[in-house]
């Protein structure tokens, strides 16, 4: 078990680099299982937690897989199996992303329900509404979904009640083996939907659209592995936007896309932060006191629930009052609780939360509920007054790559700690900025590795 120990105070500055994307890299690894032929290599593989995971996913269905410095390859010319085991499925939604491969390319498939964050309910009907439209069945039970197709599976025309990220990644990649033409309708938009359909592109199947609400996918009768570059995390570089912002720094974020971070640019600047676009990121500088703002999280291109709590730390110590509106999962406030131990006022009223200002937060021993309720509690924790003691790691490496190394570098007080089960014998050892090579402590490697 760790901990990361953030003491506040410190202004952030330099130059960090973003690491490829975990939304991204998740479901081209899972579409690698449509490669009949060939081999994929998926470069700016992030180090994480839950690569790993889903390289195991693969691997529990024969694939051959391997990973060396940020480079996935993927054989998967033989399935030898069509059933992904609980043990992985359970640590993470994406894992569920194999069902539409496997069901196109198979005619058979049964997965685990999957797990992930616990930020709300997270059912998967809409998933399901697609398979089924494209002429496959499915029953559940004891914890399992199957789905089978009696011959290819078929085009259809599929409305999704809700604009579900996983549900257009699920149907696309199995409509890309179907026979004739998928049409999604209210179809996610995101940047990760677009890198996927260009990976499937390259694969040889034929989808237009993506990064619009409909997208129209041609059958095709096979695919091959293809060469991919995975896009840099934008939910790490507003993470480290955020970062900046709530230090009152000037960082620039390499490797950012500010075409991707739309919502999040125009809300810093909204509160009277610079921002800088440049060809290679984005540099934020917060040289004032910033005003208060509302948020309301939506689908892209809106503002991303996955920085509702970082920018949720960042409101924290702004001038005056904000609401912050989540409309993408309904239970996920869970960090509220925890900004409360560090002297936050923070009122929820359903899916509403209203945000005092001016906060002299100070440092506590809290825990991350979730991914990116970790990464804001550890912005606060730059900012308060004294030691913040963040448990729940296991949750931040699944999304962040050395999210403690990368803050150090830009003067972060922070360092990691390996503690005993009962806590009792808690070792610690200092990080020092900017030394990379002396990190005993750190996630320079995967905790797989
Ligand atoms: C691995 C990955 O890419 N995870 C991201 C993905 O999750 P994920 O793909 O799970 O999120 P979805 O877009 O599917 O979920 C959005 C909303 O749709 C609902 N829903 C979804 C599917 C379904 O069949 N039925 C249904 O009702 C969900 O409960 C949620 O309220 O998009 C989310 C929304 O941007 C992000 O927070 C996650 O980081
Ligand atoms: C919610 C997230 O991830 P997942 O969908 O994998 O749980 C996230 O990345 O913030």
């Amino acid at each position: 078990m760790s901990k990361f120990i953030v003491r506040g105070g410190n202004i952030l500055s330099g130059n960090v680099k973003v690491s490829g994307a975990k939304n991204s890299v998740l479901p081209i690894i899972a579409a690698s299982l449509l490669g009949e032929e060939g081999v994929s290599v998926i470069r700016d593989a992030p180090p994480l937690d839950d690569v790993m995971t889903i390289i195991k996913v693969l691997e529990s269905l024969g694939a051959t897989v391997t990973y060396d410095r940020e480079v996935v390859t993927v054989n998967a010319q033989k399935i030898a199996n069509c059933e992904a085991p609980y043990e992985w499925v359970r640590k993470m939604r994406a894992s569920f992303l194999v069902m539409g491969p496997l069901l196109t390319r198979t005619g058979y498939t049964r997965i685990s329900l999957p797990g992930g964050c616990a930020i709300g309910t997270r059912p998967i009907d809409q998933h399901l509404k697609g398979f089924e439209a494209m002429g496959a069945e499915i029953n559940l039970g004891q914890g399992f979904i199957e789905a089978k197709s009696n011959g290819r599976l078929r085009g259809a025309k599929i409305y999704l009640d809700v604009a579900s990220v996983g549900a257009t990644e699920n149907i696309m990649m199995a409509a890309t083996l179907a026979e004739g033409t998928t049409v999604i309708e209210n179809a996610a938009k995101e940047p990760e939907i677009v890198d996927l359909a260009n990976y499937l592109n390259g694969m040889g199947a034929i989808v237009r659209g993506a990064g619009t609400g409909v997208i129209r996918i041609e059958g095709v009768e096979k695919l091959r592995g293809v060469e991919h570059t995975v896009i840099p995390d934008r939910i790490e570089a507003g993470t480290f936007m955020i970062a900046a912002a709530t230090t009152g720094g000037n960082v620039f974020v390499e490797g950012a896309i500010a075409d991707h971070l739309g919502p999040v640019i125009a809300k810093l600047e909204e509160m009277g932060a610079k921002v800088e676009v440049h060809e290679n990121g984005v540099r934020v500088i917060a040289d004032k006191p910033l005003k208060a703002v509302d948020v309301k999280t939506l689908p892209y291109p809106g503002f991303p629930t996955d920085m509702q709590s970082q920018m949720m730390a960042l409101l924290l110590v702004s001038e005056g009052t904000s609401v912050v509106t989540e409309t993408v999962f309904e239970n996920r406030f869970m960090h509220v609780e925890q900004f409360a131990l560090m002297n936050a006022e923070i009122k929820v009223e359903g899916r509403t939360s209203i945000i005092t200002g001016g906060a002299k937060l100070s440092g506590a021993k809290v825990c991350a509920t979730d991914l990116r309720a970790g990464a804001a509690l550890i912005i606060a924790g730059l900012v308060a007054d004294g030691t913040t003691e963040v448990s729940g790691t296991h949750h931040i490496d699944r999304g962040y790559v050395n999210l403690a190394e990368k803050l150090s570098g830009l003067g972060a007080d922070i360092w990691r700690i390996t503690v005993d089960e009962k806590e009792s014998a808690a070792q610690s050892e200092r990080v020092p900025v900017n030394k990379k090579d002396e990190l005993p402590m750190l996630k320079v490697q995967p905790t797989w590795a």
